[in-house]
């Protein structure tokens, strides 16, 4: 009763094609599944630790790396997305993170989510915390590759004791949890207590789910005795033991610290998962993703290195394997799909997430996931605070400043009585700010960019491959602009663009004889001033000028 409380009438026994199409990505199955269970459920799938930072860290995040394409990659027909991880070949780089009690969230639980990822030949991670014991997953899906997860608790006797089962039910390789040295803390939980429905239980350790490990509690906080067996006295010696009493590779989940896995890689374990545990453990920690291109470079090459916490879309798989990774794991987005359709639900994740990331690397210019590199990827501040642009923007600043000044001239001059003298001085002194003998004015734009490619290729970055801009270094230089009386004028150019063009000077001629239609016309017909002519030719704009000025006798606005 309770069970069908938890998995309330509406979820859809099969989902419409109408329904369907509308979930077109993770976060559609998110909200769906708000829909679909209960609400401490819900809190339980998507909550995090305390204030929740680092849930919506591991987001923002992968936000903030930008895709850096390349183009006329000549890519070949061969489009595989297989990896080989821990000796074993995967169909994608993408696998099933370790999640407990799934049941909470379809009947099925941990046989329909195994069921999906044998479907894709991907690695399907199975919780010490499984609602599914490990003989149960083994029976119901035993082509599937599995992996288990467990924590080495107090009692060493019960951890080895897991062990055996995972060996004997063909588990192909042991991720232990490091990350967890106590319960996460969950507000929502202590708003509203999850209360586990007599079926949905800690299937490991219930008598008729394993031996040894049954024995250890049959009762009704199955729950609160695991939690009670976290050990926060565990040292790297823990591991170093896991390790001697099994022949199936280990793998350290929860590392975000270089130094963590540097450790892990000296004492030989085979592969580690940068992971916060999805934000379920500390609060504040660093997203996965952050410290991921750190992790492979102390490792990287010593131990396969892969990824969780945050993924939910291919943008977010291939930047993930671009920096590195070996290979990523989902765990919420998988969780999502099984709550909203079982099986199909986490199939069609899955192939979402697959669909995206070939859709990703196709147009980011790789074929294959050997393509990927780093270079694909970069921090948003990068992009936006490159000192090329740097150079742009505060090019871009002193015109507008200098823009402003203009403007604020010619409004004093229609307002106020004008002072020539004052005029003219004003334009010399401009025109001394300016390099001696600049006697024409050039573009914003030209100007601009060619003075930052010149900063980029004699800055001391740029001498070697700077990591974000390699096509701007390798660029021959620029061809030289076009001759300046044949670049027409702009009436729409931003503020602060102005030049010399003589024919413009007539157009704006001829205008004002008809009738000045365009104002904006006349603010851009400036002569520009040498230190030696400049008065003269101040003048001689000026009164050009006034022939578009709206005070003009032609202009009736
Ligand atoms: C509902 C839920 C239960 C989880 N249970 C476990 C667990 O029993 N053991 C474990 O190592 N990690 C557990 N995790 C963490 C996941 O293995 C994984 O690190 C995390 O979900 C990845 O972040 P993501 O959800 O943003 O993809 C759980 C995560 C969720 C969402």
């Amino acid at each position: 009763m309770l069970l069908d409380h938890f998995f309330r009438t509406k979820r859809p026994s099969g989902l419409s094609e109408a329904l369907r199409c509308e979930l077109a990505s993770v976060a559609d199955y998110e909200r769906r599944m708000l829909e679909t269970v209960d609400r401490p459920v819900v809190d339980y799938c998507r909550g995090g630790a305390a204030s929740e930072q680092t849930v919506a860290h591991n987001r923002t995040a992968f936000d903030r790396l930008r895709i850096r394409p390349r183009c006329l990659q000549r890519i070949g027909g061969s489009r595989s997305l297989t990896v080989t991880s821990l000796g074993i070949s995967y169909r994608l780089p993408i696998g099933i993170a370790p999640m407990a009690l799934q049941r909470l969230a379809h009947p099925e639980g941990e046989k329909a989510t195994a069921s999906a990822a044998r479907t894709f030949g991907v690695p399907f991670v199975l919780s010490v915390l499984s609602s599914v014991s490990i003989e149960e997953l083994a029976e119901a899906v035993p082509r599937a590759p599995k992996w288990f997860q467990l924590y080495i608790f107090k009692d060493r006797e019960l951890t080895e004791c897991l062990v055996r089962r995972a060996e004997k039910a063909r588990f192909r390789a042991l991720v232990v949890c490091v990350d967890t040295p106590i319960p996460g803390l969950s507000r929502a939980e202590r708003r509203s207590p999850l209360v586990l429905p007599p079926k949905v239980t800690c299937a490991n350790f219930v008598p008729g789910g394993g031996d040894a490990a049954g024995k250890k509690s049959c009762s009704a906080s199955v729950l609160d005795y695991v939690r009670s067996q976290l050990d926060p006295g565990l040292g790297w010696d823990a591991v170093r033991w896991l390790m001697s009493i099994t022949t199936l590779p280990v793998v350290v989940k929860g590392i975000l610290n270089r130094n963590d896995a540097l450790i892990a890689a000296d004492i030989g374990v085979h592969g580690l998962i940068v992971s916060n545990s999805g934000g379920r453990q500390l609060d504040c920690a660093p997203a996965a993703i952050e410290v991921l291109p750190e992790i492979v470079h102390a490792v990287g090459s010593r131990m396969e290195v892969m990824l969780d916490s945050g993924v939910s879309q291919g943008t977010d798989v291939f930047k993930a394997l671009a920096l590195g990774a070996r290979m990523v794991f989902v765990g919420r987005a998988a969780m999502y799909g099984l709550a909203v359709n079982g099986q199909r639900g986490v199939e069609e994740v899955l192939d979402i997430i697959k669909t995206e990331l070939e859709s990703t690397m196709l147009n980011a210019g790789c074929g294959t996931l050997a393509d990927l590199a780093p270079e694909h990827v970069c921090h948003e501040t990068e992009v936006l605070y490159h000192p090329a642009l740097e150079r742009l923007r505060s090019s871009w600043r002193m015109e507008s400043i200098r823009s402003d000044r203009y403007r604020s001239r010619v409004r004093r001059r229609h307002e106020e009585a004008v002072d020539i003298e004052a005029e003219v001085r004003d334009a010399c002194e401009e025109s001394e700010a300016r390099a001696d003998g600049t006697t024409e004015r050039v573009t914003f734009q030209q100007r601009s960019v060619d003075d930052a490619i010149a900063a980029v290729q004699s800055c001391p970055e740029s001498q070697g491959p700077h990591p974000s801009a390699p096509t701007l270094t390798n660029l021959p230089p620029p061809p030289p602009p076009p001759p300046y009386r044949n670049v027409p004028l702009q009436l729409n150019v931003p503020r602060g663009i102005y030049r010399t063009n003589t024919n413009n000077l007539s157009r704006c001629n001829e205008t004002a004889a008809t009738g000045c239609p365009l104002e904006g016309n006349s603010r851009t017909a400036r002569t520009g001033v040498s230190r030696k002519d400049g008065a003269a030719r101040r003048l001689r704009a000026q009164s050009l000028q006034n022939l578009c000025s709206p005070e003009s006798a032609n202009c009736n606005r």
